[in-house]
């Protein structure tokens, strides 16, 4: 990187990841800056919750390099950057079948490797990141009776607890009503506003419109465009290749582009 300029939030650089026998990402490289709010879109099996799965290390990488805030996630020891990193999955597992409250759920969110121990002032942070999504009068409540949008919001209350500077999120207005896309717009402006970096698996912008930056957009497993959101057209299954950025490559390494004019 040249002197003077700013260490990204996130950069990936030629990452290749195979599942089972299956190649399935194939030199993606990409830079997310900081305070960005970056959505991650392409056709279904384009391979985004692939990416952002081996970002946080649930998938494994084949070969290249992730980094985020300047550390590389490969070196030693330097996995617990991961904890500046709030990942939001697609769907909620919390709980394995056993009946689990909001605020547990939340302040499982605090352990993790290094951290095996509850402490007492986690019951105040969970609480704190409960009341950010609304849900502070839930938090006795049991996992199961909450509606798909409040489930996607205890998820992130979940990663907001840790206080990250960077947030990852798998498709969060799947399945959830239309007050429920309103009031996460909500919440991830406000993290915007915070200077949270955000990296939002999205199939349309919809209600995280007006807050996105750019968009990056993935096909077969290759990044194929770095530019402004455009939501695919009813019927059109596949991203716009009219908008392929000049930077943006299987194996090159797209700098942001500067949309925000
Ligand atoms: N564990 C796995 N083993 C083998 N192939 C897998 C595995 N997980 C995903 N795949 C394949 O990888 C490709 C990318 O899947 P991925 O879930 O990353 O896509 P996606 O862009 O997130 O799709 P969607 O929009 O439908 O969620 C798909 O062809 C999928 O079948």
């Amino acid at each position: 990187m040249p002197a003077g300029e700013v260490t990204p939030a996130l950069e990936v650089d030629d990452l290749h990841v195979t599942l089972g026998s299956t190649a399935i990402l194939h030199g993606v490289s990409l830079c997310v800056d900081h305070g960005d709010t970056v959505a991650l879109m392409g056709a279904n099996g384009s391979g985004k919750s692939t990416l952002v799965k081996a970002l946080v290390g649930i998938n494994p990488i084949e070969s290249g390099r992730v980094s985020f805030f300047g550390t590389d996630t490969s070196a030693r020891g330097a996995r617990r950057v991961l904890r500046r990193i709030g990942y939001v999955p697609q769907r909620i597992h919390a709980g394995g079948g056993v009946p689990s409250t909001a605020i547990e759920v939340v302040r499982a969110g605090l352990l993790g490797p290094g951290r095996l121990f509850a402490r007492t002032s986690d019951t105040a942070k969970a609480r704190r990141a409960l009341a950010r999504v609304g849900l502070e009068k839930r938090e006795n409540d049991t996992v199961h009776t909450f509606s798909g949008g409040q489930a996607q919001r205890l998820l992130i209350a979940r990663a907001l607890v840790r206080e990250p500077e960077m947030l990852i999120l798998d498709e969060p207005l799947a399945g959830i009503d239309s007050s429920s896309k309103d009031s996460l717009a909500h919440t991830i402006a406000q993290m915007k506003a915070e200077g949270v970096t955000s990296l939002i698996v999205l199939h349309e912008t919809g209600a995280l419109d007006d807050l996105l930056d750019y968009a990056i957009t993935l096909d077969g497993g290759r990044v194929v465009s770095v530019g402004p959101p455009h939501p695919p057209e009813p019927g059109h299954d596949h991203p716009d290749h009219d908008h392929v950025h000049p930077h943006a490559s299987a194996t090159a390494h797209p700098r942001t582009p500067d949309l925000k004019d």
